[in-house]
C-alpha cells in the first residue's frame, strides 16, 4: 500500500512551556483538503508552520510521500499570513524571485498569473503602493503558477474583496479536484469545499 502524501504521526507542539496541541494524527491524500481551525491562540499557524517544515514539532513526525519531510520540501508550497512580499519590487519581479528560488516561470507566464488574480496593470509598479488586497494577491498569484501539489496556506483569504474570496475558493476546490492538496487556516467559512475536505478544530484536538 502508498503511503500517503503527506503524513502526521503524534504531532505536539510547545510555545513558551504551554502545550498547544498534542499526539495530533493527520493523513491527508490527492485531492483533499484540510481546514485547521480553532480560536486565536490555539496553535493553528504553528501547526501549519510544523507541516511546512519551518519549524520543528515538540514531538512527532511529518512524512511527504512516505519520507521524512525537509526543509523547503519541492512537493509543497507555502504562502504565510503575512503577504511575505518585498515592497520596493514590483509584483512581477516578487513573482520571478520568488519562482527562482522555487520553479522558474517566464514572463508571459508571471503576467498572466498577475492577470488571472486581477491585478492586470499593476504589473510592474512598487507593491508598497498596493492596498492590502492587492499585495494578497500577489502572493496568491503563485497559486497560478505550476506549483507543487501541496499547498499549506495561512489566512489566504485575509484583506481580500467578495469576488477574490469567491475565486480564491473555486481556485482551491478545483486544485484538489486535479489532485493537488491543501492545507489551510481561516476564520472565514468556506462556502465551496471539495469532496475530500476535512476540518481539525485545534479548539476540541488542542491540548
Ligand atoms: N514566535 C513565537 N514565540 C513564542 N510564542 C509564540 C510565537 N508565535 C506564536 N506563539 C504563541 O503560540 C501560541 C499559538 O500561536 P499561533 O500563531 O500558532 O496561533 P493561531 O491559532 O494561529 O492564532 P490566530 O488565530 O490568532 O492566528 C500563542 O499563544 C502564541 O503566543
Amino acid at each position: 500500500m502508498s503511503s500517503p502524501f503527506l503524513e502526521a504521526t503524534a504531532l505536539s507542539c510547545e510555545r513558551d512551556w504551554r502545550l498547544l496541541f498534542e499526539n495530533l494524527d493527520i493523513s491527508l491524500d490527492s485531492g483533499q483538503m484540510l481546514q485547521v481551525s480553532g480560536p486565536n491562540g490555539s496553535g493553528k499557524t504553528s501547526l501549519l508552520r510544523v507541516l511546512a517544515g519551518l519549524r520543528p514539532a515538540t514531538s512527532g513526525t511529518v512524512r511527504v510521500k512516505g519520507q521524512p519531510l525537509v526543509s523547503r520540501s519541492a512537493d509543497l508550497l507555502w504562502i504565510g499570513h503575512a503577504a511575505g512580499i518585498k515592497g520596493l519590487l514590483s509584483a512581477e519581479e516578487n513573482l520571478a524571485w520568488l519562482c527562482a528560488l522555487h520553479r522558474p516561470a517566464s514572463r508571459a507566464q508571471i503576467w498572466q498569473a498577475l492577470e488571472a488574480v486581477g491585478l492586470r496593470g499593476f504589473e510592474d509598479v512598487p507593491c508598497h503602493t498596493l492596498s492590502a488586497g492587492q499585495q494578497r494577491r500577489v502572493a496568491l498569484a503563485r497559486l497560478y503558477l505550476d506549483s507543487p501539489p501541496l499547498w499549506i496556506l495561512d489566512e489566504p483569504f485575509t484583506a481580500l474583496d467578495k469576488q477574490a474570496v469567491s475565486q480564491l475558493e473555486d481556485h482551491l476546490a478545483e486544485h484538489c479536484r486535479e489532485g493537488g492538496l491543501v492545507v489551510l487556516t481561516t476564520h472565514h467559512s468556506l462556502s465551496r469545499v471539495p469532496d475530500g475536505y476535512r476540518d481539525l478544530d485545534l479548539g476540541q484536538h488542542g491540548a
